[in-house]
């Protein structure tokens, strides 16, 4: 999809990942609403995005991702305000945390929500023009993470819905593109400090960093963009899992046979996975 002229919507859009999102589609000629619980973060970013893109680009809207009403009426606002929607981006997230069920409705039913709100919206068989909807898993999605059961969980979880979604069967009839994206660690404020204030905490932050550091380092923000900004524009994507990770770079999660929209992989590929 070329993004000039379309319309997107970023859920967690205030900072870190979202926020470099929302950015790369404002420079190639998007206009963006961005959707974030942090109202004073949101209203901060928003104003600098438009300073720098134009406020006619850019739309702010205080929203809670695990409110069904809440994202309901911002749909709504989009289309009132833009007139159109193109592109949905389920970003909002957070890691491992004491309730196990919030992470639950953020990382998941929200990405679910998000997910059936833009098919509403955007479907050619509801009278849509059809769009792309991009879910952010992570590498949590396709393999273990120590630390966090439930959000790797979750992430297994939007992996599964953005593939069985982004089969012929659905695109046939709505239009829409679906796929998810992996990052493995990067660079934005979801990440933990090195140091804790007690020797419990310390030793997970240890593990965590240790492992972080064995696989090269942290992402920056600007190289998961890169692989977002090519799932975008490729069109014979659809129902495709992006991993991005320093050792490899960006490249898709092949599923042999049962994955719709990437290349079969040869036996001697899918040995070394
Ligand atoms: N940074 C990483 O290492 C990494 C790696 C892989 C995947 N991810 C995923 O990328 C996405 C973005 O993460 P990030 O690293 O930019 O984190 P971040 O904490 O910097 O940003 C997350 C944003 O989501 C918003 N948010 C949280 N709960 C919300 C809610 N209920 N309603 C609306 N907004 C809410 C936060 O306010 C924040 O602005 C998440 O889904 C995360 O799981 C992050
Ligand atoms: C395994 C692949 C990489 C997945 C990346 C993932 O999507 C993003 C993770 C972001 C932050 C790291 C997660 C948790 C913090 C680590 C330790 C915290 C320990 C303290 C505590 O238990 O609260």
């Amino acid at each position: 999809m070329k993004l000039r002229g379309k319309v997107a919507l970023v859920t967690g859009a205030a900072q870190g990942l979202g926020r470099g999102f929302t950015e790369s589609m404002l420079q190639q000629g998007a206009k963006v609403a961005l959707l974030d619980i942090k109202v004073l973060d949101g209203r901060k970013t928003t104003k600098e995005l438009g300073l720098k893109y134009g406020q006619d680009k850019v739309l702010f809207l205080p929203c809670d991702v695990t409110d069904k009403g809440q994202m309901e009426s911002a749909f709504q606002q989009v289309l009132r305000h833009f007139g159109q929607l193109d592109v949905v981006v389920n970003n909002a997230g957070v890691t491992e945390q004491e309730n196990w069920e919030l992470v639950l409705d953020i990382n998941l039913r929200s990405v679910i929500q998000g997910t059936y709100l833009g098919l509403h919206h955007m479907s050619r068989e509801r009278g849509g023009g059809g769009g792309l909807i991009i879910n952010i898993a992570s590498m949590a999605g396709l393999i273990a993470m120590f630390h966090g059961p439930v959000y790797t969980a979750t992430k297994h979880g939007v992996v599964g819905l953005s593939r069985s979604l982004g089969t012929p069967f659905h695109f046939d009839r709505t239009g829409v593109r679906v796929c998810a994206l992996c990052p493995t660690m990067t660079d934005t404020p979801i990440q933990p400090p090195r140091v804790a204030s007690t020797p419990e905490e310390q030793v997970k932050l240890d593990a965590h960093w240790a492992y972080t550091d064995s696989q090269g380092g942290l992402l920056k923000v600007s190289e998961v963009v890169a692989g977002f900004l090519q799932l975008v524009e490729d069109d014979s994507k659809n129902g495709a899992v992006m991993r991005v990770t320093k050792q490899k770079g960006v490249d898709y999660q092949p599923y042999g046979g049962g994955g719709q929209g990437v290349p079969v992989t040869t036996r001697k590929t899918r040995s070394k996975l």
